[in-house]
């Protein structure tokens, strides 16, 4: 862990080649608790050389395991960030191929193999979470008079790899590799002596990303390679393999996982991901999701994930000393990262959705679609209606399932705690109507008392 040891005296040559916050020497950024490792061990001071002489290439895989990337890959995209911030040459590859092998990295099983046009899918959406969020981060964030960022090149390894010949590729790259060193990497122990094992599929998986690597070395002479810190063995591979063969240096970091609050990996196959793609956690969501982090967690996660420096970090904390209750590195937190995930629009949404929950106002709702309301109301049962032309308010709270029985939806309609739309309603007859009674997004939101939500979704 050469982080833990960095000197002092390493830690000042670092500051007086880079004293703005976007500085070609991205190693500073292990101030902001960015890094975990750094491969080889005893780098620190050649990377910083390198950086410092010329701009350099970086780049970071994903999977095409799910239809979205999240929060945990957004910490390797905010790095992607600072390199291109700091002028260096960004490469994010989109693994095609081997995504169909499946990195048993943090696996305690083989992973289900994708269909081919599911892999298809999700590649063309994670390459879309990719634009996006480097689209607004130029847009919303970097400051205009600041140089132009050089544009990000997304690449998909089933490229290279579909005119390689399989022969070739076994009796040429993996020559390289040793079964004795393939078999130490953690991926592969913690499986091998599981009683589930491990496929040959996924044992290969290191000299497919370690290729990968190899390639974009000869293709744009890409020495940096980033990850999550479950990628040390794949990234190692790599150096591996380049040693071998291309003799260049080549260098490795990996990143802290960012975890849910019980401490387990967000992932995309783990079940648990806060994920990027709007229609799968809305914007509202995802700001409230760092709303919500907790006041001993929140100057670290201002660090990693957001771009204000150090100073503007600690001006945002002395205020909260001052006034905790406005919880306001919270919403500097869910702001820059609403920002950049969904742009200005989608974080004026976000603040919309919050002032609906909040304000109690019909108008709150009207500009939201139902994956908002339905993801707002997290947890309140959905019920799925087509509007008879007779159907009353009693009507609606009974095959609402609002009330247990009829006598109760009439004393409590008529006591004035039923809602539609945060309107209360005390007519038992009214009759509903699309007009008065259901949303544009054509969902109606009841309420009864004071926090018991129900969506109703209208089928016209
Ligand atoms: N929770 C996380 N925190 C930090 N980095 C992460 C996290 N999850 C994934 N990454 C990193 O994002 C990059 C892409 O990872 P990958 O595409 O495999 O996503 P994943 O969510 O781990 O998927 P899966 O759950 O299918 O393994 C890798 O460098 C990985 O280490
Ligand atoms: N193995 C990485 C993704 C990746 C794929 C190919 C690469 O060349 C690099 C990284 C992961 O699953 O997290």
């Amino acid at each position: 862990m050469i982080f833990k040891n960095i000197s002092r005296r390493y830690l000042r040559s670092c500051w007086k080649i880079c004293h703005r916050n976007h500085s070609r020497n991205i190693l500073k950024l292990h101030e902001r608790g960015m890094y975990q490792d750094i491969f080889p061990n005893t780098s620190a001071s050649e990377i910083l050389n390198i950086l410092n002489q010329s701009p350099q290439c970086v780049y970071a895989g994903f999977d095409p395991t799910a239809n979205s990337l999240h929060v945990g890959n957004l910490l390797v995209i905010i790095n992607l960030l600072h390199w291109q911030r700091g002028g260096h040459n960004v490469v994010a590859l989109l693994g095609g191929a081997t995504g169909c092998i499946g990195d048993p990295s943090g696996k305690s099983s083989d992973r289900l193999a994708l269909p081919p046009e599911t892999i298809q899918e999700n590649i063309n959406c994670l390459r879309k979470n990719l634009e996006v969020v480097f689209e607004n981060h130029r847009k919303y964030i970097w400051s205009k008079n600041e140089t132009k960022l050089k544009p990000i090149k997304i690449v998909n390894n089933e490229t290279w790899y579909r005119k390689i010949d399989s022969i070739q590729f076994v009796s040429e790259i993996g020559r390289n590799f040793r079964m004795g060193t393939m078999l130490l990497k953690h991926s592969v122990q913690s499986r091998i002596n599981s009683e589930v094992g491990m496929s040959f599929t996924e044992f290969a998986y290191q000299i497919f990303q370690a290729y990968d690597w190899l390639h974009l070395l000869n293709e744009y002479n890409c020495r940096f390679q980033i990850g999550g810190s479950d990628q040390m063995g794949n990234i190692s591979a790599g150096h591996e393999l380049i040693s071998r063969t291309a003799k260049k240096n080549v260098y490795g970091l990996t990143l802290p996982l960012v975890t849910t609050e019980e401490g387990d990996k967000f992932g995309k196959s783990a079940g648990n991901a806060i994920w990027l793609d709007p229609q799968k956690t809305s914007p509202y969501s995802l700001y409230q999701y760092f709303i919500r982090t907790k006041d001993s967690e929140v100057e670290r996660l201002l660090k990693l994930f957001t771009f204000y420096n150090l100073g503007e970090i600690k001006d945002i904390m002395f205020k909260h000393s001052q006034h905790p209750q406005e919880r306001y590195p919270q919403q500097c937190l869910a702001e820059h990262i609403t920002k950049l995930v969904h742009g200005e629009e989608g974080l004026v949404r976000a603040r919309e959705a919050t002032s609906a929950i909040y304000s109690k106002d019909i108008n709150s709702l009207i500009s939201l679609s139902s994956t908002e309301l339905e993801q707002m109301f997290e947890g309140a049962p959905i019920v799925t209606l087509l509007l008879s032309p007779a159907l009353t308010v009693l009507d609606l709270g009974m095959k609402a399932k609002c009330f247990a029985t009829e006598s109760d939806a009439l004393r409590i309609i008529q006591a004035g705690g039923f809602y539609i739309n945060h309107q209360k309603v005390k007519k038992v007859d009214e009759v509903i109507t699309q007009a008065a009674h259901i949303l544009p997004n054509l969902t109606s939101l009841l309420r009864v008392g004071k926090r018991n939500y129900y969506i109703i979704k209208w089928l016209t």
